[in-house]
């Protein structure tokens, strides 16, 4: 007897040093026990202390990607990561027109949280104009949410405000992640805004470390593979919450400054 494993895709850089990008969707798909496939589109020269190069993979080499694997395989969902500049953006929006990958989860990855800038300014025009509208699931941080809407996020109702403004995009449903940058910091809040207008917070004390690198992929590919399981849009985000929380409380010596998540801490949960 065969066992199926739900098929989900990342669409996403590599980040060498393994903590973020795809190798983190990919340690994530594993633990959601799907199978996880991979459109990879860039990729960093990364270690613990920052990126020090990225560099982008020709357009055609990326068409022929999604297509051998929309020949062979039924993918359930599908994510976005890194994606450079607006020419990738271009292709990734027509692959995904063009096949059946799935419902989208689009983490609109800008900056890296120590601040590598990793999609150009030029490219913020298709990211919200053509990606966006097709997603399913937005994922932006605290950063990302004031850039896209151009807000200033100071309160809670900010961040609302900001999750409004960017379902007038055209995206279903999205999770504003909260700040997380303080010494003396209590909790994190993350809003969430659904399709049909409701809403909940999600709330985690915060934890003082220096290993977070790869939450937001951690996040955004767990709702990912939720989701190809057949978990409801707010079940698979409350789900990637609690997967990103465990995978943060329990920290692993990787690295000399800042570090990756335990993708096995986080195995435990349901
Ligand atoms: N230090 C922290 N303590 C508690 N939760 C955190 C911390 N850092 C990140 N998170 C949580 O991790 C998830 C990913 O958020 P974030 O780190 O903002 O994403 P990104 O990697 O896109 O910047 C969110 O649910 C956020 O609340
Ligand atoms: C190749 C690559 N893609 C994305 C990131 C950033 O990942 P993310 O989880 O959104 O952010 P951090 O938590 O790492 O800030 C990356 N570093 N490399």
């Amino acid at each position: 007897m065969t066992n199926e494993f739900p098929q989900v895709l990342t669409i996403a850089g590599s980040d060498s040093d393994g903590s973020a990008g795809m190798q983190a969707d990919l340690h994530t798909f594993f633990i959601r026990k799907t199978y996880g496939m991979s459109v990879l589109v860039a990729a960093v020269a990364g270690n613990s202390y920052g990126i020090h190069a990225a560099e982008t993979l020709p357009l055609a080499f990326i068409d022929q990607q999604f297509e051998v694997l929309a020949d062979d395989f039924k993918i359930k969902a599908s994510k976005t990561g890194m994606l450079s500049d607006a020419a990738l953006i271009g292709t990734v929006v027509k692959a995904y027109q063009t096949y059946d990958f799935g419902p989208l989860v689009v983490d609109p990855v800008i900056t890296t949280k120590h601040g590598a800038q990793l999609l150009e300014n030029e490219a913020f025009k298709a990211l919200k104009q053509q990606l966006l509208p097709l997603a399913t699931v937005a994922t932006p941080n605290f950063f990302e949410a004031q850039l896209l809407t151009g807000r200033t996020i100071q309160s809670e109702a900010d961040q609302a405000s900001a999750a409004r403004d960017i379902q007038a995009l055209g995206v279903k449903n999205i999770i504003v992640k909260g700040w997380h940058h303080q010494d003396d910091q209590q909790e994190v809040a993350d809003y969430v805004l659904l399709a049909d207008g409701s809403d909940f917070w999600l709330r985690h004390s915060y934890f003082d470390t220096t290993h977070i690198n790869g939450t937001g992929d951690t996040l955004s590919a767990t709702i990912a593979a939720e989701i190809a399981k057949g978990q409801s849009v707010a079940n698979a985000i409350r789900t990637a919450h609690d997967v990103t929380t465990a995978a943060i409380a329990s920290e692993i010596a990787v690295g000399h400054q800042f570090g990756p998540i335990n993708h096995w801490a986080a195995q435990s949960v349901n």
